[in-house]
C-alpha cells in the first residue's frame, strides 16, 4: 500500500500506537491545510509543523483508504475516490516488491547541519539570558545529516523501530512536495479515546538508562525537577485558562524511552462530564508548542529560537498522528525523528536549557536523543 501510494504520488501514513501490535494506515487522495476537530466527525491524519510557512504547511490527510491493521477487519474507504493507477498498484502490493525507490524530499532540499561549536555558542548566549531573567527556560535544537547507505529500505526501518520502542509512537508519513518523515517519538500531547476522556503528558529532563538500574532507581537533578515542573504548570495554565478545574494530574514519575529516562506527568479529564465536549480541539491550539520543545515563558522563547536557531525545524517538534481513528484521536509531539532526502537522512533534536545548564551537556544530550533513530542509519557513518 505504501509502495502503491508512493507511485500514484498520493500522501500516505503508517503508525503504531504505543503498547499496541498493529500497524496502521491511511492513503488520501488530497491534502488539505486546515486541521479538523479533534472529536469529530472528519477523520484522517494530522501532520502539523513547529511554525507553519508557505514551505512548511500545516496539512491533514483524510482517511480515503484507511487500515486498522487488526485481523478481520477490511480496510475503510473515505469520501474522496483515489486515483485507478493507485488500485492498479495495489493489487500487485500484494506480491512482495522490491525496496522502494523514490519517496517525496522537502522542495527546499536537506536543512542547515548545525555544528557542536554553533550549537554551543547559541547555548551560551541563551543560558546568559536566562540567568539575567529574560525568560526561564528554551529549547534549542540542532540537526545532523548523513549519507543514507546502500539498501536502505525505508519500510523495513519503520518495522525496526516497531520492534526496539513498544511504548513509543511509532510513524512514517510521506507527503509529496512536502517531504518523508520517520520517527518514534515518547511523547503525548493530545488523546481523545473512544470513552471521550482527554489526556495529555508534561514531559521534560532527560539522562541516560543507566545499566542494571530500573526507572524507579532514578535520581534527578534540581535543574531537570525544576525543568519538568515548567511544562507540568504550564499545561495547568492552559487548564484554567479555559476555567477548567476537574482534572486528574498524576505524577511526575520517571519513564523510559529507548536508551533515555525522562520525568513525565499525566493528566486527564472526562469531557462530557466536566462539560468541555471539545476539550480536545481547545487544548490543542493552547498546547502547541508546549514548554516541553519551546520554553518559558512562551512568546519570548520562541523568538529566542527563532533569533539562535539558524535551521528551519519544519516538522520536528511540531505534532502528527490519527484523528477520529478507531474512535480515537492519539496526536504526538514530532520528536525522535528524521527527514528523508534521496540520498540523506537529517535527524533533529534538542534540549531543555535553563539558567543552569552546561552547552557541552546539552549537546551530549541531543547526541543521544538522536540515537533513538540515527542508530538504524549508523551502516551510513563508517
Ligand atoms: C526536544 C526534545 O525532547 C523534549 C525535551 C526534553 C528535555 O529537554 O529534557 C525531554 C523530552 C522532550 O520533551 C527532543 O527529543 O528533541
Amino acid at each position: 500500500m505504501f509502495q502503491a501510494a508512493l507511485g500514484a504520488t498520493l500522501p500516505v501514513a503508517l503508525w503504531r500506537l504505543p503498547n499496541t501490535r498493529e500497524a496502521q494506515a491511511l492513503v488520501s487522495a488530497e491534502v488539505k491545510h486546515t486541521l479538523p476537530s479533534m472529536e469529530g466527525p472528519q477523520s484522517g491524519f494530522a501532520f502539523y509543523p513547529f511554525q507553519s510557512s508557505g514551505a512548511v504547511p500545516v496539512t491533514f490527510l483524510p482517511a480515503d483508504l484507511y487500515f486498522s491493521g487488526k485481523a478481520g477487519v477490511s480496510p475503510q474507504i473515505g469520501e474522496a475516490v483515489l486515483p485507478t493507477s493507485f488500485w492498479a498498484d495495489f493489487q500487485k502490493t500484494g506480491q512482495k516488491q522490491s525496496n522502494i525507490l523514490e519517496w517525496p524530499s522537502h522542495p527546499e532540499g536537506t536543512v542547515k547541519p548545525i555544528t557542536r561549536d554553533v550549537f554551543e555558542v547559541s547555548g551560551a548566549k541563551a543560558i546568559k539570558a536566562m540567568q539575567s531573567g529574560c525568560l526561564d527556560k528554551v529549547v534549542l535544537s540542532r540537526t545532523k545529516t548523513l549519507p543514507l547507505f546502500e539498501g536502505f529500505d525505508l519500510l523495513h526501518a519503520f518495522t525496526q523501530l516497531t520492534q526496539l520502542y513498544p511504548t513509543a509512537f511509532v510513524s512514517l508519513v510521506s507527503i509529496p512536495g512536502i517531504g518523508t518523515w520517520l520517527g518514534a517519538t515518547p511523547e503525548l500531547l493530545v488523546q481523545v479515546d473512544s470513552y471521550r476522556v482527554f489526556r495529555t503528558v508534561a514531559l521534560a529532563g532527560t539522562q541516560p538508562v543507566m545499566e542494571g538500574l530500573t526507572p524507579a532507581d532514578a535520581i534527578w537533578r534540581q535543574k531537570e525537577i525544576e525543568e519538568q515542573a515548567l511544562v507540568q504548570r504550564y499545561i495547568v495554565s492552559c487548564f484554567r485558562h479555559l476555567r477548567l478545574r476537574e482534572y486528574v494530574e498524576m505524577g511526575p514519575r520517571t519513564i523510559m524511552a529507548g536508551n533515555l529516562l525522562h520525568l513525565r506527568t499525566d493528566f486527564s479529564a472526562a469531557m462530557d462530564e466536566v462539560g468541555f465536549p471539545k476539550l480536545g480541539t481547545q487544548m490543542l491550539e493552547l498546547l502547541h508548542p508546549t514548554s516541553a520543545v519551546g520554553g518559558m515563558p512562551k512568546a519570548a522563547a520562541l523568538q529566542m529560537i527563532g533569533e539562535l536557531e539558524q535551521h528551519d525545524r519544519r516538522y520536528y517538534s511540531g505534532f502528527l498522528g490519527p484523528v477520529q481513528l478507531g474512535q480515537e484521536t492519539n496526536l504526538f509531539v514530532n520528536l525522535r525523528c528524521v527527514e528523508l532526502g534521496q540520498d540523506t537522512v537529517t535527524a533533529y533534536a534538542g534540549a531543555g536549557m535553563t539558567a543552569d545548564s552546561i552547552p557541552a551537556k546539552e549537546w551530549v544530550e541531543t547526541e543521544l536523543k538522536m540515537q533513538t533513530v540515527l542508530r538504524l542509519f549508523q551502516a551510513s557513518e563508517s
